[in-house]
């Protein structure tokens, strides 16, 4: 499903909740999906099988919005990540038998062993010397080719799950949010614009900013300190997050905010309280490596303009960035 601004979603139920009531629908969580992206107009597919079976039934029924619901509206990933879990279990399942399968075969070697011991501890034992040595071989033959088969067996599993271990790894790589800091990445920046820009009306500003000198400090302080620096800055930004902001790091020490019903002038006074405050930080290393202070921060801050794409706005803001990094670093620039 896709996040669209408080405001955006209440315009749309507001439509699809009567919708709704017309048809008399129950108001169940499938329904309600189902109504909103009927609604939203996601997918042009949806709109026609929800009007062919309305066209044909006289009304939705649940279990063909259930269905829709879960064809339309259920991501990738979750669906990947339900994938993963059944095979998993698969997984499981077949370790679990082999595993009993081995069990089973030890206690036979262990009753073989145990009966050739017996006969050994009898008087007459010289007179069944063959037959336990017999016994005893195909025993351990028969153990040989067991474990073999355990082997084989537990290699295709370990093959099976390093396949899985590398696709999740894929999958996170893949989703929207950075590893390091938990913060929104590229992607999960670009997704947000893409959701926001429709519906703001010249009031949308993204804030680029960047640490400055963060090699020096990875040189001077070394690259734990460097990143520890990262980690910091990023819990500030999120601790100091004005509401409906979207905050991302987009990579090494740059970051983005997203500011929503922000002229150019507001979110220029929220960048230059950020700077102000970041210039005031200490942060000290725990390995003794001294102290990083007055921590220092460039801003690139453009505002929305008529009909820009997300990548547009970001690269003006980026480019604004640069202007502050030429101009001498540690300042605001826009426009
Ligand atoms: N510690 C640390 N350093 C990183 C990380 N990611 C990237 N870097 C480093 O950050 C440095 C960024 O360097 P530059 O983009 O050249 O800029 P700078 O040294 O910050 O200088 P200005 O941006 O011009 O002020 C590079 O040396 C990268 O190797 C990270 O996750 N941790």
């Amino acid at each position: 499903m896709h996040a669209d601004s408080p405001r955006q979603a209440n315009a749309i139920l507001k439509k699809a909740v009567p919708l709704m009531r017309k048809m008399d629908v129950a108001p169940t969580p499938y329904n309600y999906g189902i109504w909103y992206e009927y609604v939203r107009q996601t997918s042009p597919k949806l709109n026609q099988l929800v009007d062919a079976t309305i066209g044909r039934l006289g009304s939705l029924p649940s279990f063909v919005s259930k269905e829709l619901f879960h064809q339309f509206l259920v991501s990738e990933e979750a669906r990947f990540n339900s994938e993963h879990k059944d095979r998993l279990e698969a997984l499981v399942q077949d370790v679990s038998l082999s595993t009993q399968d081995m069990k089973t075969n030890l206690q036979s070697l262990e009753s073989v062993v145990s009966k050739s011991r017996k006969v050994l501890s009898r008087a007459d034992r010289d007179k069944h010397l063959d037959r336990v040595v017999s016994f005893l071989d195909q025993g351990t033959q028969k153990a040989l080719q067991d474990a073999e088969q355990f082997t084989k067996d537990i290699s295709r599993v370990n093959r099976e799950v390093a396949q899985l271990k590398a696709e999740l790894e894929e999958i996170r790589n893949n989703v929207d949010l950075d590893p390091l800091t938990q913060l929104f990445n590229q992607k999960g920046l670009e997704r947000q614009l893409y959701s926001l820009i429709p519906s703001s009306e010249d009031d949308l500003s993204l804030l680029i900013l960047d640490i400055d000198h963060l090699k020096r400090i990875n040189i001077n302080h070394s690259r734990r300190a460097g990143t520890a620096l990262i980690c910091y800055v990023a819990r500030i930004l999120q601790n100091r997050k004005l509401e409906n902001a979207t905050v991302a790091r987009l990579s090494g020490g740059t970051f983005a905010i997203v500011l929503q019903d922000a002229t150019l002038d507001f979110a220029i006074e929220y960048a230059e309280i950020l700077r102000t405050h970041l210039n005031k930080q200490r942060l000290k290393s725990r390995n003794g490596a001294g102290v990083i202070d007055n921590i220092q921060v460039s801003f690139g801050v453009a505002t929305i303009i008529g009909q820009e794409t997300p990548a547009n706005l970001i690269a003006r803001a980026t480019g604004y960035l640069d202007n502050a990094k030429r101009a001498g670093r540690n300042r605001i620039a826009s426009r």
